[in-house]
């Protein structure tokens, strides 16, 4: 761990904004700060979102995209960036473009947990042209894996097919079927590779509203401490999602499926972990 007083590592993060702070900017930027990097963020959509639905997107045109990037790359020593809603194909080229062949977690949002589209066909495409091939790591979940291929399949098929567009690959699931619900399973595949499975408990809660981002977030700012060991990096950002769903599991915030915590467990009065 890199001590308080020490220049920590930048974590960039590429995403739209969730007014209720569930998911988006505001996953990551906590994330970040929770893990000991400093986040820095270019915004491309502003969503008006709460945690029962996305009610309005209005996009960032883009070249202020481009001009939020040209003045966190040009001044910032950049480890690790991630992206989540980009919410347009040309603003996926651009990323490819700008930090394609570095330390860069792709999550592919393309449908919120409530069920709203913030990429269409066209964004997937544009995914799997130019940002997989080029990013160190993809984050999607079952149904962002089989939209980006374009046919659906078990997981750790999906997993093992987008791994050949060149980068490595966690498909991430919510409670697995087989275990009524006991356990999840994230599938890792990495270029040419069998997909592994990555299994872990699940917990009976509603509140995860932002798990995909915090899990990319933390995945990433994993990367930026130690660039060197992607594996350990997902078990400990799938540990860090965990335990952050811990903490959220009773709470009551809003109408809808609530949000994942984005509390630092130290802030948290009453409850130790
Ligand atoms: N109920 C749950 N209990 C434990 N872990 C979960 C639960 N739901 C999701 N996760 C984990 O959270 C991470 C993010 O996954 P997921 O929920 O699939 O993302 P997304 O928000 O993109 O759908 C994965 O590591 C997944 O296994
Ligand atoms: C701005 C923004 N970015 C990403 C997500 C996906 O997060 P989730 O899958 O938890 O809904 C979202 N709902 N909103």
């Amino acid at each position: 761990m890199t001590p308080a007083h020490a220049t920590p590592p930048v974590v960039l993060s590429i995403a739209g904004t969730d007014s209720g702070g569930a998911a988006g900017a505001a996953a990551d930027l906590t994330t970040f700060a929770a893990l000991g990097t400093h986040g820095a963020c270019v915004i491309t959509a502003v969503t008006a979102q709460d945690t029962t639905g996305v009610r309005d997107v209005h996009p960032v045109p883009l070249a202020s995209v481009a001009a939020q990037l040209d003045a966190v790359l040009e001044d910032l020593p950049v480890a690790a960036a991630k992206t989540g809603m980009l919410g347009s194909a040309e603003v996926v080229r651009l990323v490819a473009e700008r930090l394609g062949g570095g330390r860069l977690v792709v999550d592919p949002v393309l449908v919120a947990t409530s069920g709203a589209v913030l990429g269409g066909a066209d964004v997937a495409r544009a995914y799997v042209e130019h940002l997989l091939p080029v990013a160190a790591v993809a984050t999607p979940n079952a149904d962002e894996a089989a939209a980006l291929l374009g046919r659906d399949g078990p997981p750790c098929d999906l997993a093992a097919a987008l791994a050949d567009l060149g980068c490595a690959v966690v498909v991430t699931g919510g409670p697995d079927a087989d275990t009524a619900g006991e356990t999840c399973t994230d599938w890792l595949a990495l270029p040419g590779r069998a997909a592994r499975a990555l299994r872990h408990p699940a917990l009976a809660t509603t509140n995860d509203h932002g798990t995909g981002c915090t899990f990319s977030a933390a995945l990433a700012a994993g990367l930026a401490h130690d660039p060197g060991d992607l594996e350990a990096a997902v078990a400990r950002a799938g540990a860090h999602t965990l335990a952050a769903l811990h903490r959220s599991r009773h709470w009551q915030l809003g109408r809808g499926r609530g949000p994942v915590a984005h509390t630092t467990p130290d802030q948290t009065q009453g409850d130790p972990r």
